[in-house]
């Protein structure tokens, strides 16, 4: 048996551009997947997933033979839902060389499914370098990165960053542009997310922008846009200007809004953080529902955010610096 855990992350700048080559910058937070494995040698793949809004459901199924799991819910909830961890233990078998070897893997985790804070990536990557040790063999971080960035790629039918799983890997703050990926020094910054509760389907929504992109000319100049947002967010990170962070996230939301990725109550939401003093505030990952980040050192933001309504969790989240764990 062995088990690693992995961080979800914030989008400070950048999410969406990031998947046409434009950089990001997201941050790992101290909310963290665990994903136990075991290895079986039947060629099964038993998922106990906790978490699952299909309330915490367990199949048992045949990975090898193509089948699916036969249980009684709706084809593409069900792909919707096991996706991801079908697709890591693609990549185990894959970078292993064992084809047939299945297994028993149980996902427990504190980061909200579908809410713009790296559930996916955080469930992927942990569950990529437990079965590989399990199987007695270490990824470098890079090639763990890689191969998670390949699960997201493929689920997300071809349209995916290495944003979210190279964070989420190596933990802190992270630079992405295309296949660059490194680790950026960050202040300590004074981090509170609102979430409303809801959920976005991040292929979806990352679909939705590829056609405005196709369709629209200044589709693709606000998808540019965010590029430079980016690139001004990094001078003010390496400053330690959190002011300006701040004002950088307003205008990053005003362009991923534009973008047809805001909802009702992440508006609300970043608008009850503005007015609490809120140095900034914008949506964090793919939107649609989900969460908002906000920088605010004072406790004014979380109390308005607590008393918002559509908010039903309003919280501090911590950098980490710890990216992918080896628990047993
Ligand atoms: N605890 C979990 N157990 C099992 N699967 C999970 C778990 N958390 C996330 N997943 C998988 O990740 C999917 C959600 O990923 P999605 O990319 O849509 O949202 P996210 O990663 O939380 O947000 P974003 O990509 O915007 O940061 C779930 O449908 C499920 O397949
Ligand atoms: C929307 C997106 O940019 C971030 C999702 O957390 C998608 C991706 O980078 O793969
Ligand atoms: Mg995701």
């Amino acid at each position: 048996m062995a088990l690693s855990s992995a961080p979800g992350k914030v989008y400070l700048f950048g999410e969406h551009a990031v998947v046409y080559g434009e950089p990001a910058v997201p941050c790992a937070i101290e909310r963290r997947a665990r994903v136990g494995v075991q290895r079986r040698d039947d060629g099964k793949l038993r998922v106990h997933a906790e978490d699952l809004s299909l309330d915490g459901f367990t199949v048992e199924y045949d990975g090898s033979t193509g089948n699916g799991p036969d249980v009684d819910v709706s084809e593409s909830l069900l792909s919707a839902a096991m996706g991801y961890v079908d697709g890591a233990i693609e990549q185990v078998r894959d970078v292993t060389g064992e084809d047939e070897v299945g297994f028993d893997v149980t996902i427990e985790s504190d980061i909200p499914l579908g809410a713009g804070l790296g559930s996916s990536a955080a469930v992927v990557v942990a569950a990529i370098d437990a079965a590989t040790r399990e199987l007695g063999v270490t990824l470098e971080t890079a090639e763990l990165a890689e191969r998670a960035y390949r699960t997201e790629h493929m689920v997300q039918d071809g349209q995916a960053s290495r944003a979210d799983t190279f964070c989420s890997a190596t933990g802190g703050a992270v630079r992405v542009e295309g296949d660059d990926c490194r680790s950026l020094e960050a202040p300590d910054l004074p981090i509170v997310i609102g979430f409303d509760g809801g959920a976005g389907d991040t292929g979806q929504l990352v679909a939705g922008v590829r056609d405005l992109r196709d369709e629209y000319d200044f589709a693709a100049d606000t998808v540019g846009a965010i590029g430079d947002v980016v690139r001004n967010g990094e001078e003010a990170l390496a400053n330690g200007d959190v002011e300006e962070l701040g004002r950088l996230m307003n205008f990053n939301h005003g362009l991923l809004s534009a973008l047809g990725v805001s909802s009702r109550s992440l508006d609300t939401m970043v608008w009850a953080a503005r007015d609490a003093g809120a140095h900034g505030a914008k949506l964090t990952g793919a939107g649609g529902g989900g969460c908002i980040v906000a920088l605010d050192p004072t406790p004014e933001t979380e109390t308005a955010l607590s008393f918002t309504p559509g908010c039903e969790d309003a919280f501090r989240a911590e950098l980490t610096e710890n990216g992918v764990t080896s628990l047993e």
